[in-house]
């Protein structure tokens, strides 16, 4: 299990360390066949998310002999039936089409060693926790023990950590920084304003900071809505969201990536995981309800060590539930908590939407407060960083204080696969990003 601020590379952290081990055991490819066998099964909750996913791991592959395949829904099968046909190693996936291939019998889940949840906090919550479940318990993959299971996420409330060790076995919980904070990169502002004048302020907005901005809204209705008041404006936009054909889905991507369309309205589909770089700003339109959605949803500026810039338009009427988690995010960050913002989450108290996982410095091992038993390992911190835990029982923690680190997460990860009982207290980072160059010496074209 490992939580590490948005942007700050969880998904090499997966990738390299499965696609090492699977080149250590020596590519056992089946080859061309009508069912495929994958070695590795990578999860992830959206379409544009698994498409990424598979486009980092089909460049850490190259001329590896280890080939990927994504296939997700609302996109034709029969392509995505003929790449697996070619042959899959690592399979990238979303929940629904991979169920559905399982079922018409195209795919076998019976050799994949490793499985990565990424988002996983979203893959196990209410939505999606059955599908996960049928998947990882019932189609035949190999159980725990047998496997490497690794589950990603920049949050991960207590109650997801307790949900996501029955896939787990002697499990590790790695993190970097805080639990489910965002990075301090990223500059936060939050500006009181009535709903009725949020429009105006947003066109302010737009104007004030050149750059590609993503703007969040609440419901698909809202992000129609207001892309046609942008547009007739006169501002280059365009939206995303669950209505959209996938084809329009790319489409707004590509244009915004590419600076045709600068302004980007967008639901809750584009709030995790996707990595477009030169998002200068992030506005949020509508507040999420629920703290951890903001966080990755500001989470789309501010990657891999650059700057960011988010503000939030807070209607009073409608957001005292999220003032709370907003006050203890902005001062855990650094970022200024403006006094009217503070009375609001006095006024809401703390039976409102509270921050969970309650004190999170240096990420928090939720077995430690409620004496969960599973795990039944052993705790330890290499004296990496500030934060963490030492001592413990019923599983093993590992915790970086440097939220900016790169490498952090990555080492630990690559240490947790290949050598899970002792490695972790005699490999530094520097010698594993000795190991790291090595191996990708070997692949010269990654
Ligand atoms: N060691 C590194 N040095 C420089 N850039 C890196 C490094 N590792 C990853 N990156 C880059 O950082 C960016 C963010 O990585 P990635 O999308 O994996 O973040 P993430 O932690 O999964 O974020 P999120 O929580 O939003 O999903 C990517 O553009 C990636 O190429």
């Amino acid at each position: 299990m490992a939580c590490a601020q948005t942007g700050s590379g969880k998904t090499a952290a997966f990738c390299f360390p499965i696609i090492a081990n699977i080149l250590r055991g020596g590519v056992d490819s089946v080859g061309r066949s009508r069912k495929a066998v994958p070695l590795a099964l990578i999860l992830s909750p959206t379409r544009e998310l698994s498409s990424q996913i598979y486009e980092e791991a089909r460049k850490f592959t190259f001329q590896t002999g280890i080939r990927p395949v994504v296939i997700y829904g609302g996109a034709p099968v029969q392509q995505q039936l003929r790449e697996l046909e070619r042959g899959c190693d690592m399979l990238v996936a979303t929940p629904g089409r991979l169920s559905d291939l399982i079922e018409r019998g195209r795919v076998s889940l019976g050799r994949v060693h490793y499985l990565a949840l990424d988002e996983a906090d979203r893959m196990l919550d209410m939505g999606f926790e059955p599908q996960i479940r049928r998947i990882v318990e019932g189609e035949g993959m190999p159980p725990t023990g047998q496997r490497q299971t690794l589950m990603f996420s920049a949050t991960f409330p207590k109650e997801i950590q307790r949900l996501a060790s029955d896939f787990l076995y002697d499990y590790i919980f790695l993190t970097v920084g805080r639990v489910g904070s965002s990075t301090d990169l990223i500059v936060q502002h939050v500006e009181m304003v009535e709903q009725a004048d949020k429009r105006h302020v947003l066109l302010d907005l737009v104007k004030e900071v050149e750059g590609l901005t993503l703007v969040f809204v609440e419901t698909k209705r809202g992000a129609d809505a207001l892309e046609d008041f942008l547009v007739r404006q006169g501002l280059h936009a365009t939206s995303i969201h669950g209505d959209r054909s996938q084809m329009e889905r790319e489409r707004a991507l590509a244009t915004f990536r590419s600076g045709k369309t600068p302004v980007m309205v967008a639901t809750d589909v584009a709030a995790r995981g996707l990595d477009i770089p030169h998002v200068k700003h992030v506005i949020n339109f509508d507040l999420p309800n629920d703290i951890d959605d903001y966080v990755h949803r500001i989470g789309r500026t501010g990657r891999a060590g650059k700057k960011g810039l988010a503000t939030a338009l807070y209607a009073p009427e409608k957001d005292g539930q999220i003032a709370r988690g907003l006050v203890d995010l902005l001062s855990e960050t650094n970022q200024e908590v403006p006094g009217w913002l503070a009375g609001c989450a006095a006024e809401a108290g703390y039976g409102g939407n509270k921050r969970r996982g309650g004190n999170r410095f240096g990420g928090r091992d939720f077995r430690k407060d409620s004496n969960y038993g599973g795990g039944g390992g052993r705790s330890w911190n290499d004296g990496y960083g500030g934060g963490g835990y030492g001592g413990g029982y019923g599983g093993r923690q590992q915790s970086y204080g440097n939220s900016c680190e790169f490498s952090a997460l990555l080492h630990a990860v690559h240490c947790t696969l290949f050598q899970p009982s002792h490695h972790m207290q005699s490999c530094n980072r520097h010698q594993f990003m000795g190991c790291l160059s090595a191996w990708l010496c070997l692949v010269p074209s990654v």
